[in-house]
Order: structure tokens, then C-alpha cells, then sequence
């Protein structure tokens, strides 16, 4: 009698630990000192995959959490925690991460990200634009050519007393349905971030890549149609947002051709781990 074939839960858990095991090898140095640690399910395999290289490999690396699911993580591993604010300041300015690794809701065909399905986005995009290098560590599931083409929404975290007004200016932009998320099943009431605030959860059609722009399609949300920059701005000037789950712009190596290190929120590399056991990596 053959062995039953995995189950398609099976075949997305090895695929992110796949992931996991390729992004480390490429990634993680044994002279790097702080390493940023995501949230969300596939960073628990990347942790995994720190912790298999052997104590001798990671006992003089720091490793930075974006979160209290990463704060666990990286105690339950015994890997040394410190808080982003807790690096050495060098020459006046804090220390630039190493690398950081993190899952993705969706990954577009120019790296651009959408983050916050687990409801962590905040802390993560702080931790990811620190980093000197930024890696996505995913499942084949979220590879997609546009965001919001899979991953409907768009994750944002609100103060929760502006969340009324926040909703309403969502809809100009042209979200059709945005909504507060729910904690349940797990909490009654709304879902509550690592930050204290909630998460708006905003449907948009697919967004544009600058290449998609012409003179008649300018990508700045006529019938809800924007381009990934154009609606991130847009989004930040709202008051009462406080980040949204928008990865996108530069990554850390065009970083320090622009002067802006420290301000990349896109990945140098996004791995994908395939439903038949292998990697596939998109590069910037
Ligand atoms: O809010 C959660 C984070 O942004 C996660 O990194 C993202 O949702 C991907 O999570 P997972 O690895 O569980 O798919």
C-alpha cells in the first residue's frame, strides 16, 4: 500500500519551512550581530532554521522582535532578545540590523508587500526599514503579479477613536466595504494590536505597479483604481492612521544609492517555498 499524499495543510506547512531553511542559508551570516525576527507562522520555521545552525553559529547574535508572538518566539528558542530601541547608538544614530526575516500576506511582481493578516505590521515595518536587509519568507500561496488579487484587503492600524471617521475616508478613497476587524473567535469585541490601537481591513481592486500608469489610467483612485505609492501616501495622510500594511518603495540595497538607509520597506529577495518541495526566490 503507498503512504497517503500530504494534505494540502501539510504541503503549505513544508513549503514555508522550505522557505525558511533557503532565506537563513542566503541570508544569515555568522559575523551578523542584530537580526530582526517577524511575525505570523512562517517566522516560527526561520527561527527553526537559526536554531538548527547550532549554538556556536548564533551565541553572539541579538535578535530584535516585532511583536509579542516574536518576543516568544525568540525566548522559547533561547536566542538573546532585545528591543529595537536597546541597540547601541554608534556615531550619533542607532545601529542598522544586519537582516531581518518576516512573512507576507501578499508579495507583487516588484516585491512590494501587504502585511498585518496576524494583526502585526506596526512594529514590523520598523524593525524591517532598521535592517540593512530585508528578506520575505512565504508560501507559494502568496506570490501574486498585483496586490490585493489574493489577499483582498488591506490591513491598517487605527486609533481606536478615530476609527469611525477613518472608515468613512476609506470609502471616498474608493474601499468599497472596509471594516473594523473582529477579534473573535479568540476575543469579543475588536481585535486589538501589540500598539493598543484596531485594525481596519480594507478591500481595494488590484493595485497598479508604476509600469501599469498611462495617460488615462493615473493610478490616484478614480473607481478605486490606485497605484501601490500613490494610495500609501494617500493612506498616511489620514489622520488617525497610524501604519498601514503597505510594504513598498525602496528596498535596503537602492536605499543607499537614494541616501534613505533606514527608510526600506521593500525585500531584497522574497522565498517562496513550492507546493513540490522547492524554493523559488524573487529578487529585486
Ligand atoms: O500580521 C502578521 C504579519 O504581517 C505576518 O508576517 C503575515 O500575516 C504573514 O503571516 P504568515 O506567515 O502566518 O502567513
Amino acid at each position: 500500500m503507498s503512504a497517503a499524499a500530504p494534505s494540502p495543510a501539510a504541503l503549505v506547512e513544508s513549503a514555508k519551512k522550505a522557505a525558511a531553511i533557503q532565506a537563513v542559508d542566503e541570508h544569515l551570516l555568522p559575523s551578523h550581530r542584530y537580526i530582526g525576527i517577524g511575525s505570523g507562522s512562517t517566522v516560527v520555521y526561520v527561527v527553526e532554521a537559526i536554531v538548527a545552525k547550532g549554538v556556536d553559529f548564533y551565541k553572539n547574535m541579538v535578535f530584535i522582535p516585532t511583536g509579542s508572538q516574536s518576543k516568544g518566539l525568540i525566548r522559547t528558542a533561547g536566542l538573546t532578545l532585545a528591543n529595537l530601541d536597546e541597540r547601541p547608538v554608534v556615531n550619533g544614530r542607532p545601529v542598522q540590523l544586519d537582516v531581518c526575516f518576516d512573512g507576507a500576506d501578499e508579495v507583487d511582481a516588484e516585491l512590494n508587500l501587504i502585511k498585518g493578516g496576524g494583526a502585526c505590521l506596526f512594529q514590523e515595518k520598523l524593525v524591517a526599514i532598521a535592517a540593512k536587509t530585508f528578506v520575505a519568507v512565504a508560501d507559494y500561496r502568496k506570490q501574486s503579479p498585483r496586490l490585493c488579487t489574493t489577499w483582498k484587503n488591506i490591513p491598517i492600524e487605527v486609533l481606536p477613536l478615530s476609527a469611525p471617521d477613518v472608515l468613512l475616508r476609506l470609502q471616498a478613497l474608493g474601499s468599497p466595504a472596509p471594516a473594523v476587524r473582529s477579534g473573535l473567535p479568540s476575543k469579543a469585541g475588536e481585535c486589538v494590536t501589540d500598539n493598543g490601537m484596531w485594525i481596519i481591513d480594507a478591500p481595494f481592486p488590484p493595485l497598479l505597479l508604476p509600469s501599469d500608469l498611462t495617460p488615462e489610467v493615473d493610478g490616484l483612485g478614480k473607481g478605486g483604481v490606485w497605484e501601490v505609492s500613490k494610495l500609501a501616501d494617500e493612506l498616511l495622510r489620514t489622520p488617525g492612521i497610524v501604519e498601514i500594511g503597505l510594504f513598498h518603495g525602496f528596498n535596503g540595497t537602492q536605499a543607499v544609492g537614494l541616501g534613505r538607509e533606514g527608510q526600506a520597506q521593500k525585500p531584497v529577495a522574497a522565498y517562496f517555498g513550492t507546493a513540490d518541495g522547492k524554493v523559488d526566490v524573487q529578487r529585486a
